[in-house]
């Protein structure tokens, strides 16, 4: 199956001749080096309260200085929003066109030198790949973005199409002084956006076993999520004589229920299923029959998909415990233990419905439920011919990556900063023009977390393609029916 944008059809620009995406040599050597500065900026957020601030004003400073065509051209705005994070605004030529967003963040999480084979704020090149923490999440695309526009206006490329470019300072910790603030402020100025593309979803590869070909994923929404503490209070005393029960074995006793009874499989009521739909050809026989036929196979897939971690996640919704805290000394029974953990909600279920069935599961009025955030799954975004943002993105993906044959909706199992942008737009995308297999997976939040010069290469080409892409006065097909 050859899947073709099909919402974008007909004359692609009018006046401007289009510019090829070649770069020279000098500058393909100047794009990695940059990137590889970038990685050496040790921007990281440790919690809402805890980051590295002299990292993240370096950080402003260095895009200063390594794009300083972006910082002089007349049709490029540049703010500051929340201290760190930035905001550009690309007037273009014409204000007819609604503007759209490329989103990224160039904080990462923290790591730990002693785990990895060349130290993670290196940005050291080895065998082609350059590694350190950010190379993939997400320093790579804040880069590839600002790379592909200085690349353009060297060029004397003046867009049609007005764009924010919005670069998040703490997306590693929610977002809510960088990307939050940039979308209140935007609205504020009255904006409405066609579409925006943030990281969140790949050219995956390697994530079905019989799945041989990669295929591009473009995720049309993201999870929901509650960060939830479990307590339990009990009377301390002397470890000498303990009591039948303590508030960490009663603990103990209701997190391991909630591990031993996953939620429920949603995979019937999910945008899976639509994505494997439009896999199916792409498998061998008989995967290829039994997806085709999903009205009658269904729990047969649902139960194929609960077999790897991530596919998993995508089928329900998940409880990771994360933090254990009790006691402080090897003969005093503690009074307090609580329990922290980070839930992601399957898109069919609510914040409340997925809290009902973990009390149940807990079902001990000892166990205090307190909950620290909440929000439910995100809107999807329309992913059909009319969908302007999805139709680009899938246009880029064919001419970037001809080899990749299936481009498809998805669900985004992580959260990433756009879900503060829903107040302006319906059209979210994510998707990182980047190929991603289980191993790449592992690394990002883990160790040895690295993008080839390659790859770094291909995703400034796509962006430099998107950009003018989105300069078409094509509308959405049934648009054109109108007329
Ligand atoms: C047929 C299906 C095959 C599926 C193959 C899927 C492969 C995996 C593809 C994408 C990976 C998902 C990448 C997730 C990016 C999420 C970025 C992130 O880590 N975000 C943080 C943000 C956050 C949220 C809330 C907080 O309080 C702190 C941080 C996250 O934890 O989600
Ligand atoms: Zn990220
Ligand atoms: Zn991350």
């Amino acid at each position: 199956t050859v899947s073709r944008p099909m919402g974008l059809r007909g004359k692609q620009q009018q006046g401007t001749s289009r510019i090829p995406s070649q770069f020279h040599k000098e500058e393909r050597v100047a794009m990695k080096e940059a990137l590889k500065g970038a990685i050496q900026i040790p921007t990281v957020s440790f919690s809402p309260k805890e980051s590295n601030t002299t990292a993240l004003a370096e950080f402003g400073e260095y895009i200063r200085k390594v794009f300083p065509t972006v910082f002089s051209t007349s049709c490029v705005q540049h703010e500051v929003v929340g201290e760190y994070s930035h905001l550009f605004t690309v007037q273009g030529l014409d204000p007819s066109l609604q503007p759209y967003m490329l989103l990224a963040h160039f904080d990462v999480v923290p790591a730990s030198e002693e785990d990895w084979e060349v130290p993670p704020f290196s940005g050291l090149e080895r065998d082609g790949f350059i590694y350190g923490r950010g190379t993939l999440d997400n320093k790579n695309s804040v880069m590839a973005i600002l790379q592909a526009l200085e690349l353009l206006l060297i060029r004397n490329y003046i867009p049609r199409r007005s764009f924010f470019i919005a670069l998040g300072h703490d997306e590693e910790v929610s977002g809510m002084n960088g990307a939050q603030k940039i979308s209140a402020l935007l609205q504020a100025r009255g904006i409405q956006l066609a579409f925006l593309v943030d990281e969140g979803s790949f050219i995956v590869d390697g994530f079905i076993p019989s799945l041989k070909k990669p295929f591009a994923m473009i995720s049309v929404s993201e999870k929901g999520a509650i960060n939830l503490m479990l307590q339990v209070n009990m009377t301390p005393g002397h470890s000498s004589a303990p009591p039948k029960e303590t508030s960490i074995g009663i603990l103990a006793a209701a997190v391991s229920r909630l591990e031993q009874a996953p939620m429920p499989n949603m995979f019937g009521s999910g945008s899976l299923k639509t994505t494997l739909q439009h896999l199916a050809n792409e498998f061998p026989f008989p995967t290829n029959l039994i997806l085709s036929n999903l009205w009658l196979f269904q729990p047969l897939v649902s139960r194929m998909m609960e077999r790897n971690y991530v596919t998993n996640a995508m089928v329900r919704t998940t409880i990771a415990l994360t933090m254990f805290n009790a006691g402080v000394k090897v003969n005093v029974i503690p009074s307090t233990a609580q329990a922290t953990m980070n839930i992601r909600i399957h898109p069919a279920q609510t914040v409340q419905e997925v809290l009902e069935l973990v009390k149940n599961i807990v079902a001990d009025d000892r166990v205090q439920f307190h909950v620290l955030s909440a929000f439910d799954s995100l809107p999807v975004s329309p992913s059909d011919d009319q969908a302007l943002g999805y139709q680009l993105l899938h246009q880029t993906i064919r001419s970037v990556f001809p080899e990749v044959s299936v481009v498809t909706p998805g669900i985004c199992i992580g959260n990433t900063d756009s879900r503060h942008f829903t107040n302006l737009t319906t059209g979210i995308y994510r998707f990182n023009p980047l190929y991603l297999q289980p191993q790449d997976f592992s690394s990002v939040h883990g160790i040895n977390e690295k993008i080839s010069v390659q790859a770094y290469e291909t995703q400034v080409k796509f962006i430099f393609e998107l950009i003018q892409n989105a300069d078409t006065y094509q509308r959405p097909v049934s648009d054109l029916h109108e007329l």
